[in-house]
């Protein structure tokens, strides 16, 4: 059940109210953010009525902190399937997701009074991008919290295979003594091949040479090599030259089964392949058949075209029995430091948005900021105008504001649609009517919301 935090006396939301229209409900006006910073909380809303769905075991830190906005916060352990999501959603202002969770066309339909989403991860490949712009939904994720653990897995991965670990652990643990050294190699000396040299690939690559690595990388732009590191000119050519090939890229079109059969096979005899980006970007089958042929000496696997949506014993896949192959459940970014620091960064991020409308860090959204309005500002109010992104909008709302004392405004827009924040002082209560009345009747509408 959602818990609810006390209110802090700001002035109610609708009834049926949404934070992807909000409408100055009352136009009361309330007290400062605190009395160090001296800025307005700018929300036409009780924090109390905005409800947030956070699932697949988010960490406390972002429990904590959306809870002290007031807002109500209701939490699951797990993914929920596609019908009890679709139920779930429909009155929530803002949800908090993982890698699980599939944001579709078809969920995000269901979600009428959605404002915003938050994805506590790296990758936002789970969530229909250019469907919730189109519906002013801003996404925010943690770009670069979990890079460092990641990193780090893939490095204690690389002396795991090197060794076989794994299947030597296995076999004390069923009282099977096994001291072979064939085939067992020191990784000093080695190449490693990167492919995706972003926050990922790059923060390997400098841990890899620490361990005397030699380090080749292959991205689709060009990038500034760390240390001693070298870009190569194609997926092939690192494929050929490495003892390790370890993938980083993000799950896109291209990158969809971009190690199959084929490239398998250009990969030297005996290396290992590590696959802790998206389970999609590896054909699974293939990689088995390599595996079991003895083409590759062993590979990790932490990432899976279908992955359970909740612990126990779901777990099924071509690869489990085949020699020297370490599987783990998704665990790259699953660290007491990564996750409790995404928690607090994306947290803020959607604080940031629901209250001052600031889309700074957003995926899919234009990144607009204004700064905040200070206590001495007198009945200012801020307008945040989501619309489509075509000629002549900005004269149309200049004209709604022609008559009033606009004191900042910024805009931006990405593909098709624009971001408009403007703070505008000395406003009556029926002026703020007014303004929202004129601008949310706009044609290019999408989202018009008045924080004051
Ligand atoms: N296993 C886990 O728990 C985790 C997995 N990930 C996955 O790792 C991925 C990478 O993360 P970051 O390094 O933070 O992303 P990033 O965006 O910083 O770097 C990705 C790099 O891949 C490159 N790239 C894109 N398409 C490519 C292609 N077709 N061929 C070659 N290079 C290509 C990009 O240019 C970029 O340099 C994420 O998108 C996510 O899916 C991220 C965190 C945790
Ligand atoms: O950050 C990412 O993209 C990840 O893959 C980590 O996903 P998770 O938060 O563990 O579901």
């Amino acid at each position: 059940m959602p818990s609810t935090n006390e209110t802090n006396g700001a002035p109610a939301v609708p009834a049926n109210g949404s934070l992807a229209s909000s409408a100055p409900a009352n136009v009361e006006r309330k007290g400062s953010i605190s009395g160090s910073n001296k800025v307005k909380l700018l929300k036409p809303f009780n924090t109390a009525n905005i409800k947030i769905l956070l699932l697949e075991n988010i960490n406390e830190t972002a429990v904590t902190g959306l809870r002290n906005q007031g807002y109500q916060v209701e939490t699951y352990a797990k993914a929920l399937s596609e019908d009890v999501l679709i139920e779930k959603i429909r009155d929530i202002h803002c949800i908090g997701i993982r890698s699980k969770t599939k944001l579709t066309r078809k969920v995000l339909e269901a979600a009428e009074k959605l404002g915003v989403i938050g994805c506590f991860c790296i990758g936002t490949n789970q969530v229909d991008l250019e469907y919730a712009a189109q519906r002013g939904i801003a996404v925010f994720n943690s770009p670069f919290s979990n890079s460092r653990s990641v990193a780090e897995l893939v490095i204690a991965e690389i002396v795991l295979l090197s060794r076989q670990l794994g299947d030597r652990n296995q076999e004390m643990h069923q009282g099977i003594w096994s001291k072979v050294s064939a085939n067992c190699y020191e990784i000093r000396g080695k190449t490693l091949g990167i492919v995706g040299y972003g926050h990922i690939g790059s923060q390997l690559s400098v841990l890899a040479e620490a361990m005397g690595m030699r380090v080749r990388f292959h991205d689709v732009v060009p990038l500034m090599p760390l240390g001693t590191s070298k870009q190569v000119d194609s997926l092939n050519e690192l494929l050929e030259i490495s003892d390790f090939v370890t993938l980083h890229v993000p799950e896109t079109e291209e990158t969809k089964n971009m190690i199959g059969e084929h490239e398998l096979n250009r990969m030297k005899k005996g290396s290992f392949l590590i696959n802790a980006s998206r389970g999609t970007v590896v054909h699974i089958p293939a990689l088995a058949k390599a595996l079991r042929s003895g083409h590759l000496g062993g590979a990790a696997v932490d990432v899976f075209p279908k992955e359970p949506a909740a612990n126990g014993k779901f777990f099924e896949s071509e690869l489990i029995g085949c020699p020297n192959t370490l599987l783990t459940p998704h665990i790259g970014g699953s660290t007491e430091e990564a996750q409790s620091m995404i928690g607090i960064e994306v947290s803020q991020a959607l604080i940031k948005f629901i209250n001052n409308g600031t889309s700074i860090g957003a995926v899919n959204f234009p990144e607009v900021d204004l700064r905040a309005i200070r206590d001495e500002e007198e009945n200012s109010i801020r307008l945040c105008y989501t619309h489509q992104n075509v000629p002549g909008v900005l004269r149309q709302i200049t004209d709604i504001l022609a008559e009033h004392n606009v004191d900042k405004q910024f805009s931006d827009s990405k593909g098709k649609i624009a971001y408009l924040m403007a703070d505008i002082s000395d406003v009556t209560p029926e002026q703020i009517q007014e303004i929202y009345r004129r601008v949310s009747e706009t044609p290019t509408n999408i989202v018009t919301r008045v924080l004051y």
